[in-house]
């Protein structure tokens, strides 16, 4: 078994009167793909905020590889810890190159950061055509693939991912999920939120699933995916529709 890399304990985050986490519980392994999925409100978001420090927490701890994780965002980043958030954020105004060039902040050397913005060019292919447009013209599956690569511009060693498919065409969804199955292949561990939770639970290694700020469930991917209660309780599906065999589409 490889080491736990990430490590919360008895997380409890509240917006004044609102309880986002409650006790929450989390382990990332190192390499692993982990998804946390759950209901709109569940605290998927809120529970990635604080990983990098974006919302104050209230109770509890957060550990990378031993040590607290910073509170401050940017020194989160310099932990390893890189956090790519919902919504395709790019800077709408700059070329795709110039989108990259900004997300590699912590790279000195000029070579440096040329040698790996074309490895994010092999990575990402249609973001090789698209270098010299600004990030504004690009579609929303191409957005989101230039936040992706910013965001591993910052050379992270954890990847958070919020939402990375929604709004996205189905075939782009496809390729989103590709993208970070590559991601984790080269050695990145990676930390996902995902409404699509029968295509995260087939591409990660451990799920958790959130309900009203607790971690109601949890297991391997394959483990939920082949657990019918869990399937009707949170999806509304059994497992033939699950895997994609839906009687009712005939
Ligand atoms: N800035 C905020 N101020 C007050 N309440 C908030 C704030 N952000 C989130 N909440 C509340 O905290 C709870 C958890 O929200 P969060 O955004 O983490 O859920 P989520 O699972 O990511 O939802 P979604 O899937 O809809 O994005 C919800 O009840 C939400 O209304």
């Amino acid at each position: 078994m490889k080491p736990v890399a990430l490590v919360i304990k008895d997380l409890c985050v509240s917006y004044g009167k609102t309880a986002a986490l409650l006790d929450v519980g989390i382990e990332v392994q190192d390499g692993q793909i982990v998804s946390i999925i759950g209901a709109n409100g569940a605290g998927k978001t809120t529970l990635l905020n604080s990983i990098t420090g974006c919302v104050p927490i209230q109770r509890g701890t957060i550990t990378y590889n031993g040590e607290a994780v910073c509170s401050k965002p940017h020194k989160v980043v310099r932990q390893g810890i890189v956090q790519v958030p919902e919504g395709r954020r790019t800077f709408s105004g700059l070329t795709v190159e110039e989108n990259l060039m900004v997300g590699a902040y912590l790279t000195k050397s000029r070579g440096e950061v040329a040698g790996m913005i074309e490895e994010m060019y092999v990575l990402f292919p249609r973001l090789k055509e698209r270098r010299k447009q600004h990030a504004a013209t690009l579609s929303g599956g191409e957005q989101q693939m230039l936040a992706i690569a910013r965001g591993l511009m910052s050379k992270p060693k954890l990847l958070l991912l919020d939402e990375p498919s929604l709004g996205l065409a189905p075939l782009v969804v496809d390729s989103v999920f590709d993208t970070i199955r590559s991601i984790s292949r080269s050695g990145i561990t990676v930390l996902l939120i995902e409404q699509n939770a029968i295509k995260a639970m087939k591409l990660s290694d451990y799920c958790y699933v959130l309900k009203n700020g607790r971690v109601d469930i949890q297991g391997t991917g394959a483990a939920l995916l082949a657990n019918d209660q869990v399937l009707q309780a949170y999806l509304g599906k059994n497992r033939m529709e699950a895997e994609g065999n839906d009687p009712t589409e005939n």
